[in-house]
């Protein structure tokens, strides 16, 4: 497996290219069930999660064929021929779920492994299976498998959720807008990558009020078309790089970034001593003098992400003062503490939240992670640490990070890729 190696101690100064948000694109790869028209994706990041909903649409007999020259463009299209997304693509990549409403709204049919918990957490799907309920699919579970039918089609319903989901909300607005009647989603997720995948959705015919808000109105019509449709950067990429840049005490300009989809964040880097200034193109972030201790509380959007939880906990790690990072949306979200630990962090657990006392300096060591964030976590915490860092389980980072090692050493960072 491969591994990777950083020496720390060299501030971050270049310019990023933010890739296209990793979760608008595995949503919308998805909305290409909804339509036997070509579906053209572009700002598509090279992931190893999209690589895997790729396949899983090409299981269900969908073609998904990179157009144009840029390698980031994808032509999505053709008639569904299987209605089975199976246990050993589900396994891998929990998003593969987006595709029960897809699939339920276009054949009456689908059958979908369930994803298990992962690292983070347990992460039931209890929402996007009642909701689907209430749009009148019949649901069994059997053999590890949902399957959901509904033969005579869905039916629009007003759904409520009890708390705000991302995957549910988008299960269900891409289930409605093939549903008969008029559906209300309350209480719906207000992420911008919701806010895409209509913006995307209207694109391809369906109707839907609401979008940036939390209560949904989507009016079934009886077929969608194709489109062409550009993914938003990446706000976590963007965060992520923030981040990198202030710990090492640098200066980036992080192209194609959006500071409207990053309000929490950059108000809390701001709090913390990192200038974010939006310029023509994207965002420069720098920082000012030193890092000052701030605290931290993971919502739905237009909250803190808890995305980008980790990797804020990272840059607290060497502030001066202390910070409390709480999380509240995952129950088990804070498996880089040890790791940071090793690195000579001081960081304190209490239930949800951490108390994190900055240290002057982290010390590099060989870390390991269980889940994306965590991971790149400690390569922003190696960037700055003394010596040297060794990351493993590298297939976490290549889910999220568009080539993250070249994109670092461009800026300067001592930093490779040992294949194993
Ligand atoms: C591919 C993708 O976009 N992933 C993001 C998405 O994940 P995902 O869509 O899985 O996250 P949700 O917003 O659904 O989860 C929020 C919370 O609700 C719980 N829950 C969710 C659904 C459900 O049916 N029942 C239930 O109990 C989850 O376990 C979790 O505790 O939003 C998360 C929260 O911003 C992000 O961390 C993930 O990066
Ligand atoms: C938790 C994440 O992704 P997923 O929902 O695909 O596990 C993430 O992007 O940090």
């Amino acid at each position: 497996m491969d591994r990777i190696r950083i020496r720390g101690g060299r501030p971050l100064e270049g310019r990023i290219r933010i890739s296209g948000a990793k979760n608008a694109a595995l949503p919308l790869l998805a909305a290409g069930l909804l339509t036997n028209e070509r579906l053209v994706l572009s700002n598509v990041p090279a992931l190893a999660d999209i690589a895997t909903m790729a396949s899983l649409l090409r299981t269900l007999g969908v073609a998904v064929e990179p157009i144009g020259n840029d390698g980031r463009t994808l032509s999505i299209g053709g008639r569904i021929t299987s209605s089975e997304a199976p246990y050993d693509i589900v396994r891998k990549m929990r998003a593969s779920v987006l595709v029960l409403g897809p699939l339920l709204a276009r054949t009456g049919l689908a059958r979908v492994s369930l994803p298990g918990g992962c690292a983070i957490g347990t992460r039931p799907i209890d929402l996007h299976l009642k909701g689907l309920e209430q749009l009148g699919a019949e649901i069994n579970l059997e053999g590890g498998y949902v399957t959901a039918t509904a033969p005579r089609g869905l039916k629009g319903a007003t759904i409520i959720f009890p708390f705000v989901s991302v995957g549910a909300t988008e299960n269900l607005l891409m289930a409605a807008t093939l549903a008969e009647g008029t559906t209300v989603l309350v209480n719906a997720a207000r992420e911008p990558e919701i806010g895409d995948l209509a913006a995307c959705l209207t694109a391809m015919g369906a109707r839907i009020e609401g979008v940036g808000t939390d209560r949904l109105t989507i009016h079934g019509v009886a077929r969608l078309g194709g489109a062409t449709h550009r993914i938003i950067p990446d706000r976590i990429e963007t965060g992520t790089y923030a981040c990198a840049a202030a710990i090492t005490g640098g200066s980036v300009l992080l192209e194609d970034a959006r500071l409207e989809h990053l309000g929490a964040v950059v108000r809390t880097l701001r709090e913390a001593g990192v200038e974010v200034t939006e310029v023509e193109g994207g965002l420069a972030v720098r920082r000012l003098n030193g890092l000052h201790g701030a605290d931290a509380m993971t919502e739905p959007y237009p909250g803190f992400p808890t995305d980008m939880q980790a990797q804020f906990m990272a840059l607290m790690s060497v502030a001066e003062g202390a910070s409390m990072v709480t999380e509240t949306i995952f129950e088990n979200r804070f498996m880089h503490v040890p790791e940071l630990a090793r690195m000579g962090a001081r960081i304190v657990v209490h239930g949800a939240s951490a108390i994190v006392r900055g240290v002057p300096a982290l010390s590099g060591a060989p870390v390991m992670a269980t889940d994306l964030r965590a991971s790149v976590s400690l390569v922003i915490a190696g960037l700055a640490a003394r010596g040297e860092t060794v990351v493993h389980r590298v297939y976490h980072l290549d889910r999220g990070y568009e080539r993250i090692e070249e994109k670092l050493a461009a800026c300067g960072a001592v930093i490779e890729r040992i294949p194993g």
